[in-house]
Order: structure tokens, then C-alpha cells, then sequence
């Protein structure tokens, strides 16, 4: 089975994808820090020195081998992820892909607290103005989030919450 994550910064992607890989029993795979890998650099450090759209193509060059690479595996995408050189349509015709839905005063929270290795937000002066942002970016990329086959709306979205949606669908589909 190929678990693909998706959802905004701060929405847990990361953290759940890791515990959702142990309860599987599957690799799990974090798309920035395979990026990080592949090119030898943060990623803060990537968007300095190469932009925006530099990143886009890496993380969509990974992504593509990371899927074919893996039989099985969980994979923890980036918040853009689904929004950028056809991603969404390799992520929907290779795997199962859930959002994580979290409200966006719940990201502010979260965010406030590792905004500095965050690229895009690490610049915002305040809450005020990174919820703003937040809003922003999630009126642009709902649309993308919106067309995951799975989606987990919970205030904290657990493994477990996970496995059973997985079942289900699994079941019904
Ligand atoms: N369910 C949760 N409840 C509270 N804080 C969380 C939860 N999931 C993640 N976090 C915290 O929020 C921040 C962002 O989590 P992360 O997994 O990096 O999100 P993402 O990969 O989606 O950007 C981290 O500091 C993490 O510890
Ligand atoms: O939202 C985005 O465009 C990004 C989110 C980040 O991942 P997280 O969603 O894990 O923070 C990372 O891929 C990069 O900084 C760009
Ligand atoms: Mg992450």
C-alpha cells in the first residue's frame, strides 16, 4: 500500500506520517527531507539561493522517484505538493491520498513554534499577518486538497483514526 499525505503546513503531515508508517510496517518517507537529500541543502536554503520554482522541479523530480521507487511505503508530502507540476494526478493514480483538514487558528498555533525552518512563513512578522497568509495560501490550494479520495477533519488525527478510514475505504472502493 502507497499512503500519500497531503495539507497545509503545520497540518501534522510529517509527524502522523511517521507514526502511521510504524503501524503499518512500511517505510516512511518525508518528500522535503528526501529533497534535502538529493540536494545536499535545507530547504530554506534552496528557496534563498535558487527560488521558488527551483524547488517546484525538485520536489516534483523526487516525488516521481520516490513512487516508483517504493512498492510500499507512507509518504509525508510538502504543503504545495499537490498544487504543482501535475503532482496530484501521479499522487491520485498511484496511491491513496488523504487531506488532513486542520483549521487554520490551529496551524497559526502550531506554526508559531517551527516557522523559522518554514521557508514561505519564516519571513511573517506576527500571528496576525501568518494567519492571514495561511488563509491565503489554503484559499488557492483547497481545491487540490479538496480531490484526496480521504480526508481526516479530526482535532488531533490520529493513527488509529487513520487505519480505520484506510479500512473503510478499502472495503467500500
Ligand atoms: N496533532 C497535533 N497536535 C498538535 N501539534 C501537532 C500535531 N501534529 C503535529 N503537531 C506539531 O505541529 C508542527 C507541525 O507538524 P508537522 O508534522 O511538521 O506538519 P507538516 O509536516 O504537515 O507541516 C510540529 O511542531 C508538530 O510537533
Ligand atoms: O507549503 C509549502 O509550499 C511548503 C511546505 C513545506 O512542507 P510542510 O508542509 O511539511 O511544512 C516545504 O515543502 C516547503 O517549505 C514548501
Ligand atoms: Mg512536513
Amino acid at each position: 500500500m502507497k499512503l500519500y499525505l497531503i495539507g497545509m503546513p503545520g497540518a501534522g503531515k510529517s509527524t502522523l506520517g511517521r507514526a502511521l508508517a510504524l503501524a503499518y510496517e512500511v517505510p516512511f518517507v518525508d518528500l522535503d527531507e528526501e529533497i534535502v537529500r538529493r540536494e545536499q541543502r535545507s530547504i530554506s536554503e534552496l528557496f534563498a539561493r535558487e527560488g521558488e520554482e527551483y524547488f517546484r522541479q525538485c520536489e516534483a523530480d523526487v516525488l516521481r522517484d520516490v513512487v516508483a521507487r517504493y512498492p510500499a511505503l507512507v509518504l509525508a508530502t510538502g504543503g504545495g505538493t499537490p498544487c504543482f507540476h501535475h503532482n496530484l494526478k501521479v499522487l491520485l493514480e498511484t496511491g491513496l491520498t488523504l487531506y488532513l483538514s486542520v483549521p487554520v487558528p490551529e496551524l497559526v498555533r502550531r506554526l508559531l513554534k517551527s516557522a523559522a525552518t518554514r521557508p514561505l512563513l519564516a519571513a511573517l512578522p506576527d500571528a496576525q499577518t501568518l494567519e492571514t497568509r495561511l488563509h491565503e495560501t489554503l484559499a488557492v490550494r483547497q481545491q487540490f486538497y479538496d480531490r484526496a479520495p480521504l480526508c481526516c477533519a479530526a482535532p488531533v488525527c490520529s493513527a488509529a483514526m487513520v487505519r480505520q478510514l484506510v479500512a473503510r475505504y478499502s472495503t467500500t472502493a
